[in-house]
């Protein structure tokens, strides 16, 4: 296993070791470190009998939701759960993430919004002081497929930097997202002041379904390292 992956394992491994409780609701994220999260859940649900609801963020988290036979929920049978458990893309000093590397960005955001707490997990090349420092892809926002010019355009002129359609690898044409969306990545320049104004600025625009700014929603981050040890971050900003 390699260096990053070992750093993965044990984020996702420690997460579900310290959160996870019998007869939780618990929200599924998306991407290549929740895979580890959801091998460590299944293993703690057999060896412990644990009773686990899972809502999945995306076709990959229901996927892996079925494949270790876990219970499947939505939101709509629980609409308020335990934990939500989540990668992120890059995380600052006040636990604000970017998150939407894998496009999964909205159903990761209305999962989190509706759990008590968002765990994020993550190999520690993703903690950061200040957003941009070590991812370079941007920021990601799903916008509907008609407005994404405009969008484009229009986050250009507000806040600089380049707004890019992010285009598919294995097929002509943009990445669609689970739920029939574009995806433009933002690479902004400099940091943002406030990444909240920020965040409501583009939100505002017309034709902008959700962006991967996850601002005072992540209450713990754990940054597992190349040897297999974990850092673990609290939320620790004055909440207004
Ligand atoms: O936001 C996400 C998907 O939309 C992922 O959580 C994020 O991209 C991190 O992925 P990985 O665990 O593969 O590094």
């Amino acid at each position: 296993m390699s260096n990053i992956e070992t750093g993965k394992k044990a984020a996702a491994f420690a997460a579900v070791n310290e959160n996870i409780k019998n007869n939780q609701k618990v929200g599924i994220g998306s991407g290549s470190t929740v895979v580890y999260a959801v091998q460590r859940l299944a293993q703690r649900i057999k060896e412990e009998n644990l009773n686990i609801i899972c809502i999945p963020t995306s076709f990959q988290a229901n996927q892996l939701i079925q494949e270790h036979r876990l219970n499947l929920g939505t939101l709509e049978t629980c609409p308020i759960l335990d934990v939500a458990i989540d990668g992120a893309d890059e995380t600052d000093k006040d636990l604000t993430c970017i998150k939407g590397g894998g496009a999964c960005l909205t159903q990761e955001k209305i999962v989190a919004s509706c759990a008590k707490q968002l765990v994020i997990i993550a190999d520690d090349r993703k903690d950061s002081q200040e957003l941009g420092t070590n991812y370079k892809k941007g920021i990601p926002i799903e916008v509907i497929p008609m407005a994404y010019k405009p969008v484009q355009m229009k986050i250009q002129d507000m806040f600089g930097g380049e707004v890019i359609l992010r285009m598919a690898q294995q097929k002509a044409g943009p990445v669609v997202t689970d739920n029939g969306n574009f995806v433009l990545d933002w690479k902004f320049t400099k940091p943002c002041d406030s990444w909240d104004k920020c965040n409501t600025c583009i939100k505002m625009i017309p034709g902008v379904v959700e962006t991967g700014l996850f601002i005072n929603m992540a209450k713990v981050a754990y940054f597992g390292t190349a040897d297999g040890k974990v850092n673990k971050r609290l939320f620790n900003k004055l909440q207004l």
